[in-house]
């Protein structure tokens, strides 16, 4: 066991996700969970009930946070740090109000959030911070003494994020067949929003020109690409694609579709694709349905050979990232400098979201950002 490392003032460690349906049963509350308020077709919704009836009604993500607990738990007791991880989601159980709770019955008092979404942006960012403060007005309306806080900073660019998610690409690249190798394309995806979400995610700074959203996965992709370049010695053509679309058809969202490119780089004489889901974490529904079912049937029926490259998961590197962002944003808080690690051009993300960051159609309290209503 290596030297003691020192957590001071956080005394928890809180991984924060989604939450998916373990069950038939659990399909259709799980849904309306994560629409309440949100304006989705009921079409949409039907549809997406069935890319999880087609797997038993189970999401994988809730195995995936338990694998990726248990890897945290462990590095953390292998390198000497004593912080106790737990964890919480927004859409299913183990619910974040309930696990919040039990932090707060355990005595603790200043907590880190570790979201399982590494990018700005309403749905990624600032929607994880309102459910936060709505757990925390729950627990204050309940008369509990409601702890303190933060959320870590975006990792999107962290090479523990990145570095796996390389390896992965080169993988998905020796696995084609020897004759589209050289030629296949790269296909960076993440998920749809809508543009005026885009346009408006990050700090102000950042609104209009975009967004920090495509400007981050640019970044990513710009770098997996380049280093997927060295490693093979082929410059391959790249593009960022979205996938999982939601909301209703007139309004704009983020394009091209993972589809619509597969077809068209088809056309373009592309003789293979990897698709390279950089906007997610794990290989949860959307990568299973989107990706792996419904984007290589359509590879397929093309006769356009793909494969898909892992997402980062409980990859070590990751853990081990996890555990240098705790450190470092532990000493920050304690008035200790420490040079924060990032790759690319966008730098390290920001600690704490400003004012007026990926805002929400309907203002809502917002936990854990400069305008948070707790301290
Ligand atoms: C940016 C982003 C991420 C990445 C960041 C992050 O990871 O948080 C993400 C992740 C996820 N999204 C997920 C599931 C769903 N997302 C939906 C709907 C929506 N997502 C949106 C955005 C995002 N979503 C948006 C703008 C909507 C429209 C509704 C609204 O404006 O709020 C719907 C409703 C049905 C539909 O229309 O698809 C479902 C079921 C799951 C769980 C998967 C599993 O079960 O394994 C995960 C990890
Ligand atoms: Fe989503």
């Amino acid at each position: 066991m290596s030297e003691a490392l020192d957590p001071t003032p956080y005394d928890a460690l809180l991984l924060l996700s989604f939450g998916g349906p373990e069950g038939p049963d659990d399909v259709v509350p799980f849904l309306e969970n994560v629409t309440r308020g949100r304006g989705i077709p009921k079409e949409r919704l039907k549809e997406v009930g069935q890319h999880y009836f087609l797997f038993g009604g189970v999401s994988p993500i809730n195995d995936q946070n338990r694998t990726l607990l248990d890897a945290l738990r462990k590095d953390f007791a292998v390198h000497g740090l004593d912080l106790p991880v737990y964890w919480g989601n927004r859409n299913w159980a183990p619910y974040l109000t309930d696990t919040l709770r039990e932090l707060v019955r355990d005595g603790r008092r200043r907590v880190l959030v570790l979201a399982t979404s590494a990018y700005a942006s309403y749905s990624g960012c600032r929607q994880y911070r309102e459910d936060l403060a709505a757990a925390l007005a729950t627990l204050r309306d309940e008369g509990l003494d409601v702890p303190r806080v933060d959320k870590l900073r975006h990792y999107f660019n962290h090479p523990g994020f990145v570095r796996p998610m390389i390896d992965g690409v080169l993988k998905s690249l020796a696995d084609l067949p020897e004759d589209v190798r050289d030629g296949a394309h790269l296909a960076f995806t993440t998920h749809s929003i809508p543009t005026s979400a885009a346009d408006t995610s990050g700090p102000v700074e950042a609104h209009g020109d975009g967004g920090a959203y495509v400007r981050q996965h640019l970044d990513v992709a710009r770098l997996v690409a380049a280093a997927v370049r060295e490693e093979t010695g082929v410059d391959r053509p790249w593009q960022l694609v979205y996938q999982s679309r939601s909301g209703a058809p007139h309004i704009p969202w983020l394009e091209p579709d993972i589809c619509d490119h597969l077809e068209e780089r088809h056309a373009a004489g592309a003789p293979a694709v990897v698709m390279v889901p950089i906007g997610f974490v794990s290989d949860h529904m959307e990568v299973l349905y989107d990706l792996d079912t419904e984007a290589t049937a359509k590879a397929a029926e093309l006769g356009l050979p793909v494969r898909r490259s892992a997402t980062v998961g409980a990859d070590p590197r990751f853990t081990a990232t996890v555990r240098e962002l705790v450190l470092e944003r532990a000493a920050t808080e304690s008035g200790r400098a420490l040079t924060p690690c990032a790759l690319g051009a966008l730098g390290p993300s920001h600690d704490l979201c400003p004012v007026g960051c990926c805002p929400a159609r309907t203002p809502k309290p917002a936990a854990a950002g400069a305008d948070s209503p707790y301290a």
